[in-house]
């Protein structure tokens, strides 16, 4: 049996119009593909054309890129922003260790949700919370902050618990725990998550386990009693909203949380709540302080979203490929409904000698990690995924998302929350994104649908009209 992976610090380290010709716009510009389309291989003056607006559009979006950072700080500037604050982290009572991870990480400001919900989860005695905050705005800092505030490095067991519902997740929320804690001495962290394997009955060194469901409890468990959920003093889900109310996640969670001691402090985050989600939430969570965002505070004003109108694998395949064309700043996340479907594009885009990568569960753990870490290091451009993906994942590169299909349940209805997560892999903190929506005649009723649930434009794309390009950049 392997040690546990253990990260271990010591001193340093709304508007819709109908969309009907986009996809033809975009065939006679294929870029990296063969028209397959006779009646636009005509048109040699049209690919030209095409080529100049991807270079204007290139240019624009460099320039956009290059303000990002001004555009953050107007951002801070603007009350009604969630990265407005009018405090600053020296104020939030934090460790001085924790400031200067703070430091070291380029944070010189709290976000909303960081200046709000730090006070309260620092307080004393300890207080509950269920916060909502849209993608990308610094929840996983916030908990991060909470959990270490929380723990004696002095005291060698686990005294902090974090769940998420992905491994990709939980390992991403080891780094940022890590770089946040590296002036904390003596810091240890235990990377709960499939494959890794910790020596039964022998208690655990680490102060924070951070680590998927399923791993976390059978570590809890009589079975290899690694930890006692009974020492902890901080738990926090993250994705809370997946976490108690999908099966599976479910049942575990509930069977943690009847475990904690009466005074461990319970943080619960995520950028969606059902309201049905949060009255559960309410029941599990004992007298919590609550945040959450109005509806029309969801999505992210500096997310613009779009639509293009396919009818077909083919025609959504050209138009992407033909986007790409256009929009390669950067990197992009490609959802699409199912592994087949993923695989299929990944398939064709690779055929065509477009460089990209698949991410979906059909992969075993160690592709999963080995394709996220290329994407993380930019190594990897393009990601063509499934849900598998659409929470959490922080790449500040990806400034485009394309839902190649859009989401839909099983029920026929879309799914907003899946919508909202899918599209806040781009835009943030505050960095200028694009997400871009391949709709059909089956599913114009579901766009229609997420467009009025979230009241928020989604607008019309004709790729051959520079304005309209000149739109996506503003
Ligand atoms: N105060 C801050 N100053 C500067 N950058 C920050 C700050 N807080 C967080 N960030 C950065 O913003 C990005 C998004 O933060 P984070 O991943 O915590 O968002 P999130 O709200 O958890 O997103 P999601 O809802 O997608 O899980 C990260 O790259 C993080 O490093």
């Amino acid at each position: 049996m392997s040690e546990p992976k253990v990260e271990e610090n010591t001193t340093q380290e709304e508007k819709k119009d109908s969309v009907e010709n986009i996809s033809e716009k975009l065939e006679a510009s294929a870029i990296g593909t063969e028209s397959t389309n006779p009646q636009n291989t005509q048109d040699k003056e049209a690919e030209e054309s095409a080529s100049a607006d991807a270079s204007l559009l290139k240019k624009l979006l460099r320039s956009r890129l290059e303000e990002d950072n001004s555009a953050i700080e107007v951002e801070r500037q603007n009350p009604d922003s969630p990265l407005y604050s009018c405090k600053r982290f020296e104020d939030l009572n934090l460790k001085q260790e924790l400031l200067q991870g703070l430091y070291a990480m380029g944070f010189t400001k709290p976000s909303k949700i960081q200046e709000t919900a730090l006070p309260n989860l620092l307080s004393n005695p300890p207080q509950n919370l269920i916060a909502q905050s849209q993608s990308g705005t610094g929840k996983t800092a916030a908990f991060s902050l909470a959990m270490l505030s929380r723990i004696d490095t002095n005291l060698l067991y686990p005294q902090a618990l974090c769940l998420a519902p992905t491994m990709e997740l939980a390992a991403q929320i080891t780094d940022v725990v890590r770089q946040m804690g590296q002036y904390m001495k003596n810091l240890k962290i235990a990377s709960a998550i499939r494959g890794n394997m910790v020596p039964r009955n022998v208690e655990l060194k680490e102060q924070v386990i951070i680590g998927t469901p399923g791993t976390v409890f059978d570590w809890s468990s009589p079975r290899i009693n690694a930890f006692s959920l009974k020492k902890l003093r901080v738990f926090v889900l993250d994705e809370a909203d997946v976490m108690i109310d999908q099966q599976g996640h479910q049942d575990i969670c509930i069977r943690i949380v009847r475990g904690l001691p009466k005074d461990c402090q319970i943080m619960l985050f995520s950028a969606t709540y059902k309201n049905p989600v949060i009255e559960f939430a309410k029941k599990i969570v004992g007298n919590p302080i609550i945040i959450r965002l109005k509806r029309s505070q969801e999505s992210l004003s500096y997310i613009k979203q779009f639509y293009v109108r396919c009818e077909s694998f083919e025609t959504k395949y050209r138009a992407l490929t033909n986007i790409f064309g256009l929009l390669t700043v950067g990197q992009s996340i490609i959802f699409c409904q199912t592994r087949k479907t993923a695989r299929d594009v990944v398939v064709r885009l690779t055929e065509d000698g477009v460089p990209c990568e698949l991410l979906s569960g059909e992969l075993d753990v160690m592709q999963r990690a080995a394709v996220i870490k290329r994407f993380r290091e930019g190594k990897c451009k393009m990601l063509i995924t499934t849900n598998v993906t659409a929470r959490g994942i922080d790449v500040d590169d990806v400034n485009l998302v394309i839902n190649f299909d859009l989401p839909i349940g099983q029920d026929g209805h879309p799914e907003f929350e899946t919508y909202l997560h899918r599209i806040g892999r781009t835009g943030r903190f505050g960095k200028f994104g694009v997400a871009i929506n391949f709709v059909d005649t089956n599913t114009m009723g579901a766009l229609d649908q997420i467009l009025k649930h979230f009241g928020r434009p989604i607008d019309k794309l004709d790729a051959s009209d520079p304005e309209q390009i000149e739109k996506i950049t503003q």
